[in-house]
């Protein structure tokens, strides 16, 4: 479904990733923790009567929003997208930190498989699923700044998707680099 289908959750998504930002890199007063965790349960309780099946949930659905509305993974911006690469920028925010500045080195497979599987999934091609990723961790990927992301097909062999990926620092550094199989599923498999 289109984003602008849904402009008020597309909206309320941003505002959950800004509360992740923020809440993650705040030190509070106490009261103020207390005031902010009511708000959050009264969020709760607002939205659990409309919970749906996975089949009708609007989150990880929404192909042309970044992050396709799943507060999961980083929002990849797509700038160049082809059949056989994508590239694009992301930024690994507070949310993301490991320590030391350096993006958490969980974020970055999720990231990636996020890239690849989304570049493994287009063209007309069947679906496929991670078997797997494989990422070099190079340099630390750091929290805050705009990063490149680039992605392409290496090689098909039958169901087997061989893609490869980098993120690139301000400086146009490497990172970290992946390569994923992605294996197309049979028809009815689950
Ligand atoms: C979750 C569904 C995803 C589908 C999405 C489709 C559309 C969605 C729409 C939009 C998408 C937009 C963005 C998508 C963004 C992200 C996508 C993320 C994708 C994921 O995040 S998904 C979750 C994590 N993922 C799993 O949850 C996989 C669990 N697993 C399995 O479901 C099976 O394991 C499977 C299917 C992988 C293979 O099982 P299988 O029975 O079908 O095939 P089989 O085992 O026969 O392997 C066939 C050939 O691959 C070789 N092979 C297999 N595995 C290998 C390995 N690890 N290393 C080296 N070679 C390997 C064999 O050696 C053989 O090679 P050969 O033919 O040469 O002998």
């Amino acid at each position: 479904m289109p984003p602008a289908e849904h402009p008020e959750f597309v909206g309320l998504i941003e505002a959950l990733r800004a509360a992740q930002e923020t809440i993650t890199g705040a030190r509070p007063p106490e009261d103020v923790a207390r005031k902010a965790r009511e708000n959050l349960e009264e969020i709760t309780r607002l939205l659990s009567p409309f919970t749906v099946g996975e089949s009708e949930q609007l989150t990880g659905q929404m192909r042309g929003l970044p992050g396709r509305a799943q507060a999961l993974a980083p929002a990849f911006h797509v700038d160049v997208e082809g059949n056989d690469r994508v590239s694009g920028r992301v930024v690994f925010g507070r949310f993301y930190l490991g320590g030391n500045g350096a993006a958490h080195g969980g974020s970055l497979p999720l990231l990636f498989d996020e890239v690849l599987g989304r570049l493994a999934n287009t063209g007309g091609r069947s679906p496929s699923r991670t078997a797997y990723l494989h990422v070099n961790y190079r340099k630390i990927t750091p929290v805050g700044p705009e990063l490149r992301v680039e992605a392409h097909f290496d090689r098909e062999e039958g169901r087997k998707r061989y893609l490869v990926g980098t993120i690139r620092d301000p400086e146009g550094e490497i990172t970290a680099d992946a390569e994923g199989l992605f294996v197309a599923l049979r028809p009815g498999q689950p």
